[in-house]
Order: structure tokens, then C-alpha cells, then sequence
């Protein structure tokens, strides 16, 4: 078996007595979409603050391509986090060009790799507006496209897509789709958006600070004898009090 792109054994955090994640273990395969699925509090965020060091890790293990969550490590990792983190200020190509530097390109490689980016997110035609003048989706374009600029090897998300429209997340959850499909990206994508989800996604259900179920959607649904994702989600996390057998 081929070294997963990120594995997280036995992970738990506390902020003083609140317990927020509980043992969390899970992989994710290069070039695998996983979706990280869990209500408003369910610890999403808190893991991807262990994931990007901006939360000490207390106990458990985390570990990029093999390696532990060191800076050599974390070189190879993109992130989008729920807050946005663009200089409104800025043009988009300006945001691009501020972070490239950040992650060491220089001359016409960093300008390749911000057409490169643009190219693919749609944006070519808006690179020297000022972000503030950007729609939702467009600003989280230009987030995704910003954290791909290093060729990450694993991208991690968290709710990239809360506030937008549906062709806004549809475009989105397209994108990276492909990504990992066609460039062997590893994605942890984290919603709380059933919508988002396809029945071929493997998911892992995240509730309370707890890996609740893993697995391939249409399967877990099935398995369960649920109508819809929607239904096996509710019955999980406690939402649905009767079977979806009968709802
Ligand atoms: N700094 C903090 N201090 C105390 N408790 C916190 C802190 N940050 C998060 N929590 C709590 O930890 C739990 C997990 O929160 P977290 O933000 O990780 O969940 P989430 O799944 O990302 O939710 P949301 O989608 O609403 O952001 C929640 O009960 C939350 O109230």
C-alpha cells in the first residue's frame, strides 16, 4: 500500500474542559477527494488547526507523506481555511504574487505558475482588479488557486464554499474534483453540505469530536437503508429519531 498523503491516529484536542475532538484517526490516499463531513461544531476546525500548526498537537499522531508535520513536511501541503485571508486591497494577481514569494518563486517561474492558476480558475480576465470588486466565488477562486500555486501534494479545505451560491460551489467542488482525479491531488474537503457530497465521495462522518462512520456515501446510505445521504446524516448524528426505513 502506497504511503497515504496524510494519516491522523488517535488524534484529540481540548480547549480546558471542552473535549472537541476524541480520537480521531483517518487517512487519505494521494489523489484521493475525501470528504470531511460534520455539523457546526463538530471539530472540523479544530483539526485543521492541528493540521496547520496553528493549534499544538496534545495527543495523538499526525503524519504528511510519512513524514511527521514538520515545516520540510508541510511545504507540500495547500491550504484554504474557512475564514478568508485575502488583501482586499490587493489585485488578485497581486494576492498570487505576494504568497508565491512566500513559498520561494521567483522570476517566470512564479509568473508561469499565477497564469497557470488564473488559466484554470477562469480568472484571467479579472487578474488586475482589486479583490474587494470579486463576487464570493470569484475571492474563493483566487484562494483555491493561491493555495495550489507551490504544487501542493495534499490541498486541505474547510468549508471553502459556506455563503456561496450553487453554480458558485458547483464550480468549486468541480474544480477539485478534477484536481484530484486528474493530478493525483489528495483533498480533505470539510462541509457541513450534504449537497456537496456525491454518492462516490468517501466521506468520513465527523460529530462531537468523534469519527463517527467512514466510508463511500452511496455505500453507507445504502447500507443503512436510507432514501438519501441527507437522511443517513440526520439518523447519525442523532437529527432523526426514527429509522429511514420509514420516514
Ligand atoms: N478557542 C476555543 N475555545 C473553546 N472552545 C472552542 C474553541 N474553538 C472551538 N471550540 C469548541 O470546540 C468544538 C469544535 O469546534 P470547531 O470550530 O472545531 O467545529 P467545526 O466543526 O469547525 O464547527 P463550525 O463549522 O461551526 O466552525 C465546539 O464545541 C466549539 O465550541
Amino acid at each position: 500500500m502506497s504511503t497515504p498523503a496524510l494519516h491522523i491516529a488517535g488524534l484529540s484536542h481540548r480547549y480546558g474542559a471542552r473535549l472537541a475532538l476524541d480520537g480521531v484517526s483517518l487517512n487519505v490516499a494521494p489523489g484521493e477527494f475525501r470528504v470531511l463531513l460534520g455539523p457546526n461544531g463538530a471539530g472540523k476546525s479544530t483539526l485543521y488547526g492541528l493540521l496547520t500548526r496553528l493549534l499544538a498537537c496534545q495527543s495523538g499522531a499526525i503524519e504528511l507523506f510519512g513524514q511527521t508535520l514538520s515545516a520540510p513536511a508541510m511545504a507540500g501541503l495547500g491550504v484554504v481555511f474557512q475564514q478568508p485571508t485575502l488583501d482586499l486591497d490587493l489585485t488578485v494577481e497581486q494576492n498570487l504574487a505576494y504568497f508565491a514569494a512566500l513559498h520561494g518563486l521567483r522570476g517566470s517561474e512564479r509568473r508561469a505558475r499565477i497564469d497557470a492558476e488564473l488559466q484554470r480558475m477562469a480568472l484571467v480576465e479579472r487578474r488586475h482588479e482589486r479583490v474587494r470588486l470579486l463576487n464570493g466565488g470569484h475571492r474563493r477562486r483566487v484562494e483555491i488557486a493561491r493555495a495550489l500555486l507551490h504544487r501542493p501534494r495534499l490541498l486541505l479545505l474547510d468549508e471553502a464554499t459556506v455563503g456561496l451560491d450553487m453554480p458558485a460551489r458547483r464550480f468549486l467542488v468541480e474544480h477539485v474534483h478534477r484536481l484530484a482525479r486528474e493530478e493525483g491531488l489528495a483533498v480533505l474537503w470539510a462541509t457541513h453540505l450534504i449537497d456537496e457530497v456525491r454518492a462516490d465521495d468517501h466521506i468520513a462522518l465527523l460529530h462531537q469530536g468523534r469519527l463517527l462512520a467512514s466510508g463511500v456515501a452511496g455505500e453507507l446510505t445504502a447500507q443503512a437503508e436510507c432514501d438519501s445521504l441527507a437522511q443517513w446524516f440526520d439518523r447519525q448524528t442523532g437529527k432523526e429519531d426514527s429509522a429511514c426505513l420509514w420516514p
